[in-house]
């Protein structure tokens, strides 16, 4: 799986080109992209990186990718990153590592988003996948009851989970909120859903991923597939 992965990440380096301006992405196959832009910048491209969380940061900087901010440039050409889900409209379940937040600020912030993935992530439709959520934990179970009163609007339903850590302890975003994972089986209609679950107060942000990717790679034991957004 992790060669598929590396060979996901490694048709997505095609896209780039000297001068680009990337988004750079976060879990275990964005993770061989950052590595082997590293390899591509050691032998002299000219890009620049926004990480989407501390973990990238930390690998971008090892692998000496300059790095800058949304804050520094306003527009990126083009993000690269992982998702746990991607449907036939290129719709994502995204958040697996945490990292949701940072990458939605992001992937919103470029022209184009690549994801990569191996074929295990491709669905016909999301939600098997616990759909991350992240919230402020004031008031944590009023924002619970207007996410289950979201999910029965859309027509889902499922058990909410706080994430926790390896430690034991509740999981906590770069950003300082926490995570609920929702255990919806199948979002029939995730623009829907999205909609009803963005003005919630106490919601962040969530992992659905409605209109950003634009190409999808996907590794397979029969090859790699792109498939661009219609
Ligand atoms: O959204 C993400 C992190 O928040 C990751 O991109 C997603 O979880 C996929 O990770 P992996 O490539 O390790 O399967």
């Amino acid at each position: 799986m992790d060669a598929l992965k590396r060979q996901a990440a490694a048709k997505a380096l095609e896209h780039v080109r000297d001068g680009m301006q990337l988004g750079l992405g976060t879990g275990s196959t964005a993770k061989h992209f950052v590595d082997l832009l590293g390899e591509k910048v050691a032998a002299g491209m000219k890009v620049v990186g926004v990480p989407t969380s501390e973990a990238t940061r930390i690998q971008a900087e090892q692998c000496r990718i300059p790095l800058t901010t949304l804050d520094v440039i306003d527009r990126l050409d083009l993000t690269v990153d992982g998702a746990d889900e991607v449907d036939g409209a290129l719709n994502l379940i995204k958040g697996g590592g945490g990292a949701l937040l940072r990458e939605k600020i992001v992937a919103a912030a470029s022209d184009r988003m690549i994801v990569i993935a191996d074929e295990t992530k491709w669905v016909d439709a999301l939600g098997r996948f616990p759909l991350p959520v992240e919230v402020i934990p004031f008031g944590l179970a009023a924002t619970q009851r207007m996410m289950a009163k979201a999910f029965a609007e859309s027509g889902v339903s499922g058990q909410m989970v706080i994430r926790k850590g390896k430690d034991g302890h509740v999981f906590v975003t770069d950003g300082g909120h926490w995570i609920i994972d929702a255990h919806l089986g199948r979002i029939a209609d995730a623009p829907r859903l999205a909609g009803l679950l963005n003005p919630i107060p106490g919601v962040v942000e969530h992992g659905l991923f409605i209109g950003l990717a634009t190409t999808t790679v996907l590794a397979g034991a029969q090859g790699i597939r792109v498939i661009e957004r219609r």
